[in-house]
């Protein structure tokens, strides 16, 4: 128990509250006392002058008659007893008796330096008629009553002091007690309370009753506590979303895409690493910059400035921006990116600012470019190729319909072209083709166009044409430059070519019937006679002979057997293992000899012959690889070529159902190739296919990959296992550097899809080098094994039985 000196220093230094309210409380307890005290004093002090007032009336009234009978009697010893009398009685000091008409008698004396009152009445004799005999002056002195007021003032201050500062002590230590000490625990908790002691709670040093809990202290407490408990809450809420944003800031910071904040303004406000690596720009000195203006070159910023604009507008409308941009870097070297901007939103979905993210797409740019050339442009000689010859040819049409005019369409054809390059080879044909595509070019003005279509196969559009006999002219000029000999390996070879002619529009206003008819007009002129050229007639509709004898044979070729299926090993190019075999078609009829599939399956399939031919490839592949399984005991995959026009057959999933049924193969031991052309047919057919084979476990490849428009968007839509590298890249990876780097690419390409690599016509072991460190799956071609038929292929199976089984 502290000592009672430093309770009070405690209580006067820690609780000013208390002190002040005491010395309140005194004064104002004080004053009241005072006053009412006052008040009580005074009422004495006039109820003791009324009570000398009264006595004085009552001498007035007691005395008067008499003094005035004793008076009129002039008994003077009388009187004098009466006087006596009223002197006697308490607080009358002094009595002047004045008698009429001028006599006086005294008695007593008036005190000097007390108070005195007085009260005078007449004495009267009352006759017949009054007569009054003089006058008594009664004097109180008031020193009494003075003094009485005076000792109870003094009483009553006493004990009023006394009363009202026991009542104060009270009053305090009951307020010190139940509230001030507690208040002072309240400060003291309020003084050290800060965020690492948010987990103390307020507690103060009194019972902790039902009654106490629910005081205004209790309540007090507990919003406190509450409060504080709330702020916890709040504090570890902001501590997890703190945790939250640290984490999303540092994948931004560290994302492998360039990110770019901007506000609603579009200023940009944050910058990631990315960024500043791929632009060069330093991601404080950009911000509050628009990201269309952060070139020195105006030039730049306002053709940067130009798109900005339309992205905004886009992002506003449609709520995304997406596309490929070709920026420019701080040093002013350009790249493509592949940027997405869309806006950032509240909770309330206002937008806030964009986000603008980038991916440097230069190399995949560059490889499509690569591919696109590729795809519009024959890679020997230079020139357009049948696709981009059509697109060419279509628009002329399109013009010439405008413009009222005319078009010569030329087809051209090397005579010959096939011996050539067997016996002098392919190095000698492809010298030729490169020569004679220069010849016909040089035979053209500039509007008309000249395209490789494939093999020894020209087309010539002639725009603008004022009749067929300028195209007459022009084939003339060509056969004419083709008189002159080429040197072929250092030997002079003549080569001729013939020319089909059709005219738009008087044979035809389209461009299909336009190249067919082109194409027979050609073939007559072969039929002429070689180094000639013809007109389309009419009667040339029909296709020419040989190609009629072809059909008609073909069609006989299944029921007489001619058809055959060849093999060829498809192996791991590691470790040169046998992965599976891919069936190739062949025809032996009797007349044309061995006729490969290049030159009668387009006939096929533009006969529709091609569906029941690919029935029995399917059937007779499948039932091959079945056997060879059961030989073996070996998973060996048959890989089966598949023509669009198959595809488009409703059947065709029934089909290869039935032949894999029929055989017993497993469904996976199946791979159907199919060309890029397929694929870009595009139509939901096509895709609705694929899937249902892919679901039946059937595997899917891509052939001659590369040729086509080889779009990659194709690749990641539809389920594919397999890219099959085209074999003119193979062939020339050692030669090339654009090949070999082509290869790489597509490879990369592929393995980034989860695509496996085949590469076709591997000739050479350099090759196969360079594949196996380019990391190429699977490998085929005639280092391995030329196409073999059945029972050849048996033999190979077992004579390179630990190639089989390694
Ligand atoms: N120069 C060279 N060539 C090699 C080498 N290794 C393989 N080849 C040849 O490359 C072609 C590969 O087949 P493809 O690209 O599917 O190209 C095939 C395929 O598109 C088509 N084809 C073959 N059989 C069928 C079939 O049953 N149905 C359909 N629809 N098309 C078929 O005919 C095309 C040509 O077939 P083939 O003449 O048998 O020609 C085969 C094969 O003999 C090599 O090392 N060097």
């Amino acid at each position: 128990m502290p000592k009672l000196s430093t309770r009070i220093q405690r209580f006067r230094k820690g609780s000013p509250l208390s002190f002040r309210l005491l010395a309140w409380i005194l004064l104002f307890i004080s004053l009241f006392t005072l006053i009412t005290s006052a008040v009580q004093i005074y009422s004495d002090y006039r109820k003791d002058i009324s009570q000398i007032d009264r006595r004085m009336e009552v001498v007035e009234s007691g005395y008067s008659s008499s003094l005035a009978r004793s008076l009129w009697a002039l008994d003077q010893k009388l009187l004098q007893t009466q006087m006596e009398g009223i002197l006697s009685l308490p607080d009358i000091v002094h009595l002047r008796l004045r008698i009429e008409p001028d006599s006086e008698l005294v008695m007593g004396e008036i005190p000097r330096d007390s108070e005195t009152t007085s009260h005078s009445f007449e004495l009267v004799h009352q006759g017949d008629e009054d007569f009054k005999l003089g006058e008594l002056t009664i004097t109180a002195d008031l020193d009494r009553v003075y003094k009485e007021m005076e000792r109870k003032v003094a009483i009553i201050l006493t004990t009023q002091f006394l009363k009202t500062l026991l009542v104060s002590i009270l009053i305090i230590w009951i307020f010190q007690h139940f509230v001030a000490r507690h208040l002072t625990t309240m400060a003291n908790y309020a003084r050290d309370f800060s965020l690492k002691n948010l987990s103390r709670p307020l507690i103060l040093d009194r019972p902790d009753t039902h009654t106490n809990r629910t005081d205004e202290l209790g309540k007090v407490i507990s919003a406190i506590n509450q409060m504080r408990e709330r702020l916890n809450e709040d504090i570890g809420r902001q501590e997890r979303d703190a945790a939250e944003i640290r984490k999303f800031s540092k994948a931004i910071e560290q994302s492998p895409s360039s990110v770019l904040i901007c506000d609603r303004q579009w200023h940009i406000e944050f910058a990631n690493q990315k960024f500043t690596q791929l632009t060069g720009y330093d991601a404080h000195a950009i911000v509050g910059k628009h990201p269309g203006s952060l070139a020195d070159n105006n030039l730049e910023n306002r053709e940067s400035r130009h798109l900005w604009q339309s992205i905004r507008l886009q992002v506003q409308r449609v709520g995304v921006w997406q596309g490929e941009v070709n920026s420019i870097r701080k040093s002013g070297e350009r790249f493509w990116e592949q940027l997405i901007v869309t806006p950032i939103k509240d909770g309330n979905g206002e937008v806030t600012g964009y986000l603008i993210l980038g991916e440097d797409i230069s190399i995949r740019k560059r490889y499509e470019q690569q591919l696109l050339r590729q795809a519009n442009y024959d890679i020997l000689t230079g020139l357009p190729n049948r696709m981009l010859a059509l697109d060419r040819l279509k628009l002329a049409l399109a013009q010439a319909r405008r413009e009222n005019s005319q078009v010569g369409v030329m087809f051209l054809d090397l005579d010959n072209f096939k011996h050539i390059n067997d016996t002098l080879g392919h190095d000698a044909g492809d010298t030729l083709l490169i020569e004679a595509a220069r010849r016909i070019s040089s035979c053209l003005r500039g509007t008309s166009t000249v395209a490789r279509l494939g093999g020894d196969e020209f087309l010539v559009i002639l725009p603008g044409l004022t009749g067929p006999d300028s195209s007459s002219q022009v084939a003339e000029r060509i056969l004419q430059t083709f008189s002159a000999p080429y040197i072929l390996n250092g030997q002079e070879v003549f080569v001729t070519t013939s020319i089909g002619i059709a005219i738009f529009p008087s044979d035809s206003d389209n461009s299909g019937t336009l190249l067919q008819h082109a194409d027979a007009a050609m073939y007559q002129a072969k039929h002429k006679g070689k180094s000639a050229y013809a007109h389309f007639a009419p009667e040339m509709t029909e296709v020419s002979h040989e190609r009629l004898q072809m059909e008609s044979r073909m069609r006989r070729a299944l029921e007489l057997n001619e058809f055959e299926l060849y093999f060829q090993p498809i192996v791991h190019t590691d470790s040169g293992r046998l992965a599976s075999v891919e069936a190739l078609l062949r025809w032996n009829n009797p007349a044309m000899g061995m006729v490969m599939p290049d030159r009668f399956i387009p006939l096929a399939e533009e006969t529709g012959l091609i569906i029941p031919i690919g029935e029995w490839v399917l059937e007779e592949a499948c039932r091959a690889a079945y056997s060879w399984r059961e030989a073996t005991g070996l998973d060996i995959g048959v890989a089966v070529n598949v023509s669009p026009r198959q595809f488009r057959d409703p059947g065709f999933t029934g089909t290869v159902m039935h032949a894999l049924k029929n055989s017993g193969l497993p469904h996976n031991q199946l791979e159907l190739e199919i060309t890029e052309r397929l694929i870009l047919d595009n139509s939901i057919e096509t895709a609705e296919i694929l899937r249902q084979l892919d679901s039946a476990g059937i595997q899917l490849s891509v052939d001659d990959f590369g040729t086509g428009y080889s779009a990659l968007s194709y690749l990641k839509s539809y389920p594919f296992d397999t890219l099959k590298i085209d074999k003119s890249f193979v062939q020339d990876v050692m030669k090339e550097s654009d090949d070999a780097s082509l290869v790489r690419a597509i490879i990369n390409m592929a393995h980034s899809l989860g695509l496996k690599v085949i590469a076709e016509g591997v000739e050479e072991e350099a090759q196969t080098h360079f594949l196996k460190q380019e990391g190429c799956d699977l490998s085929q071609g005639y280092f391995y094994s030329r196409p073999l038929p059945a029972d050849e292929f048996e033999s190979w199976l077992r004579t390179n039985q630990r190639v089989v089984q390694a």
